[in-house]
């Protein structure tokens, strides 16, 4: 009720009151009219971007459920979900999958190659692709050592048509996906979590990548009809703290000094076991500390030449009792004969539908260059190489995992399928010297003289 100040009677309210409730009464219908309008087109907006992604995520994705095999998890898991973005999308895609795999030469092999942007990987898929199999790459790209050294060695490999799939052997449904496109003959299993000392740092990558991800492979593969043959890198790290040399493949293993070693000991016994269920064909190499163009940044023969380069100090080591440390220093270009010989008398695998139907090959061998050479010896090489005086300085090892002395005894090897390595490691170190100053574009003395040496 309104009551009126002043002197004049109050106006007739009856009708205005009406009006206004009638004009209050529109108003309120044209606002509810509003709010549906727009809840109905908001709705409409939301159905319509519900079913873009929908869209997206199932026809051009697969499921977002790889894990992380590497020692930089989330990075990884972040490059899993790039990479996922682009496997598996679509007809082109797998076009590129069939392509890369398939052989090219009369009973050609059909390999997936894992690790094959790394160092030993990307030289034995150049080596499988030139005598015509088909080879398709698989590599996660983790960042343990620089990545853009992978994606150089990725773009050598695409040169020459092999494709390399971005993703981890801790995605199953990645594996199992390359498996419904391509009936693989062989794996090349080469991916890893490599280094000794890291283990140290970063001991669960080792975990993730040498035991949970071989698993990973090794039950895809076991599923797999045709099941194919595998060949995988082992380490010479496996004989440990073994004082009896040259290490022969029957000689002990169980003396780890690293858990990178026991990774790899637990690799072999892993094999062993998908054998002896399932007759998987499995050949397990252990490598003695290769080296050569396109290597590991992170090995001491590759960050020596760094560091000497731009004159930093380089720590030397000797054992505790002040003896040198040496290695078995093995040329890539004769691992890769060793790899391309296992997987060449590697027989096929036996089982079929998950189950064994007869016994399967098992095998264990050396790859070793048989010379063992001090890492003084290594040191002085790459100074004459370099033509610059390394600012060493002699330590004692640090209990880091290393063991101070590996020599190779390879007749298994040779037995079996001829492995003689050839190159020693001054003319295996100027290969390698000649490529780094190329790679990294180093104009020193050094490539002066390696390039006259060349013309000579
Ligand atoms: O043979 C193998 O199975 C292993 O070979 C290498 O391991 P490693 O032999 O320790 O190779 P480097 O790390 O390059 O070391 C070579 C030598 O240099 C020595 N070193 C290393 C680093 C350093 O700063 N100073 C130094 O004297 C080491 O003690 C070792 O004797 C690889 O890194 C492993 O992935 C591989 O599995």
């Amino acid at each position: 009720m309104q009551y009126h100040i002043g002197g004049a009677s109050p106006p007739d309210t009856s009708k205005t009151t009406k009006l206004e409730r009638y004009n209050s009464y529109i108003r309120r219908v044209n606002s509810t009219k509003l709010l549906q309008a727009s809840s109905k087109l908001l709705f409409r907006v939301t159905l319509l971007v519900a079913l873009v992604l929908i869209f997206f995520f199932t026809l051009n994705y697969p499921p977002l459920s790889s894990s992380s095999a590497d020692n930089h998890h989330n990075i990884h898991s972040t490059n899993n979900f790039l990479s996922s973005a682009f496997y598996g999308s679509g007809a082109s895609w797998e076009k590129q999958v069939r392509h890369s795999s398939t052989p090219r030469r009369p009973n050609g092999f059909s390999v997936l190659v894992t690790g094959a942007a790394g160092f030993v990987g990307s030289h034995c898929s150049l080596a499988l692709k030139k005598r015509g199999d088909g080879v398709l790459g698989l590599d996660n790209f983790n960042s343990y050592y620089d990545p853009s050294l992978k994606r150089a060695r990725q773009k050598l490999l695409s040169k020459h048509e092999i494709f390399v799939v971005e993703g981890d052997i801790n995605d199953s449904e990645l594996l199992n996906k390359l498996f419904d496109i391509v009936p693989f003959s062989h794996i090349l299993h080469l991916a890893a979590q490599a280094g000794v000392r890291y283990a140290m740092q970063n001991p669960l990558s080792y975990v993730n990548s040498n035991v949970a991800g071989f698993v990973s492979l090794l039950e895809v593969a076991k599923a797999a009809d045709p099941q194919p043959a595998i060949v995988w890198a082992s380490s010479s790290s496996v004989y440990g703290l073994n004082s009896k040399v040259p290490f022969s493949e029957n000689d002990r293993t169980d003396q780890p000094a690293s858990l990178y070693a026991a990774t790899k000991k637990a690799g072999e016994a892993i094999a062993h076991t998908y054998n002896h269920i399932y007759g998987l064909s499995l050949t397990g190499l252990r490598f003695f500390t290769v080296y050569g163009p396109w290597g590991r940044p992170d090995m001491a023969y590759f960050f020596f030449t760094k560091d000497i380069l731009q004159n930093k100090g380089i720590n030397v080591y000797v054992t505790q009792d002040e003896k040198e440390v040496a290695r078995d220093f093995t040329y890539i270009d004769d691992i890769v004969k060793g790899c391309v010989g296992a997987l060449d008398t590697a027989e096929k695998s036996t089982g079929s539908g998950g189950k064994k139907r007869r016994p399967a090959q098992l095998r264990v061998y050396n790859l070793g260059n048989t010379a063992p050479v001090t890492v003084a010896k290594l040191v002085g090489i790459l100074e004459s190489l370099l033509s610059v005086k390394a600012k060493k300085h002699v330590i004692k090892m640090p209990r880091n995992g290393d063991v101070p002395y590996t020599h190779a005894n390879v007749s298994q090897a040779y037995r079996d399928f001829g492995y003689k390595p050839t190159t020693d490691l001054a003319s295996g170190l100027r290969k390698f010297v000649k490529w780094y100053v190329g790679y990294y574009g180093i104009q020193s003395r050094a490539k002066k003289e390696l390039d006259s040496s060349n013309t000579h």
